[in-house]
């Protein structure tokens, strides 16, 4: 199943820099490692914001809420998801 997600990163003014850092970067690898497994499949920022719309192609939104709630930002994240359909008129063979 292919899911919309819009992550919004909120992270609190008074974390310290070296902690920040080492979320983002825990955060890049593990992000890097689910788009190589085909599970994440587009990760794109949007512009002028902390924030990112993706698409995750997963088993269900149980698998979803595992992902996500296992990301090292999920406690600084506003997360809204939509589940996708085919598009009858879409002429992309992309999986969905
Ligand atoms: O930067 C973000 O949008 C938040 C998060 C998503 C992937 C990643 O590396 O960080």
């Amino acid at each position: 199943m292919l899911f919309h997600v819009e992550m919004t990163v909120n992270l609190p003014h008074d974390l310290p820099k070296d902690q920040a850092d080492r979320l983002k970067a825990t955060e890049k690898a593990q992000a890097q490692e689910l788009q190589r497994s085909g599970k994440w499949r587009h990760l794109w920022r949007v512009a002028g914001q902390y924030a990112n719309v993706s698409v995750f192609d997963v088993s269900g939104a149980g698998e979803l809420h595992e992902i996500l709630s296992g990301l090292p930002l999920f406690p600084f994240m506003q997360i809204e998801v939509k589940a996708l359909c085919r598009h009858p008129s879409a002429i992309a063979d992309d999986g969905a």
